[in-house]
């Protein structure tokens, strides 16, 4: 499993080594020692969401049991994202990206008080994870996707047709959310 640091520290990327042959493929998607070599806390809840090109589920973050999230894709392609969204963090509103997909089985761990999301590049995709911690659903909070103060750069293949949830498109941007609705930067 090769680790990559992205500009944001603590997001991280895994690439996996994928073994083919004439069956298909193999890969190993989960190790615990890999996770915990790197300070990932452990994981107490898998995610499975299907999505048909086009859907944007995102930016969510939880205040309360905030949760870092392994995500990767099971099947199809998604461009994902992860934002700093700590206040006092010197990356504070800054973001990173990646590409995921069934033929990478390239990973993205997100770790907890970063925003998370993801927009649908092929015509479904199976989008699984881990999670730090389990559902809140009384303390999620959300960034709208296309906050031009974060200016995720989304793939302009989709933007035409981007189908979000009428929780995500209402939500706020990150300089109207309540002060007290942003985690703080723990170094
Ligand atoms: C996340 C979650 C949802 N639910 C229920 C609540 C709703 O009845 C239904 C759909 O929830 P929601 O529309 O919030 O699902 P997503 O838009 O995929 O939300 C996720 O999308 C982004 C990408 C994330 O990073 C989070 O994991 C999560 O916020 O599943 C549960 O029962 N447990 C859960 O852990």
């Amino acid at each position: 499993m090769n680790v990559i640091e992205t500009r944001l520290p603590g997001v991280l990327i895994f690439e996996p080594k994928v073994f083919g042959d004439a069956r298909g493929f193999f890969v190993e998607t989960f190790r615990e020692s890999v996770c915990r070599e790197r300070g990932i806390p452990p994981f107490v809840q898998d995610n499975q969401s299907r999505s048909r090109r086009g859907v944007l589920r995102g930016l969510h973050y939880q205040l309360l049991q905030p949760q870092g999230k392994l995500v990767r894709v099971a099947s199809g392609r998604v461009f994902d994202v992860a934002v700093d969204v700590r206040r006092g963090s010197p990356t504070f509103g800054q973001w990173a990206g990646v590409i995921l997909d069934d033929v990478s089985h390239r990973q993205f761990y997100v770790p907890p008080n970063f925003a998370h999301g993801f927009v649908v590049l092929s015509d479904t995709a199976d989008f699984v994870y881990k999670c730090t911690d389990y559902y809140h659903p009384a303390s999620e909070a959300g960034i709208v996707w296309n906050d031009p103060d974060v200016g995720i750069e989304w793939p302009a293949e989709v933007l035409d047709a981007v189908l979000l949830s009428d929780k995500d498109r209402a939500a706020p941007r990150l300089k109207d959310q309540l002060a007290e609705k942003l985690p703080v930067y723990a170094p």
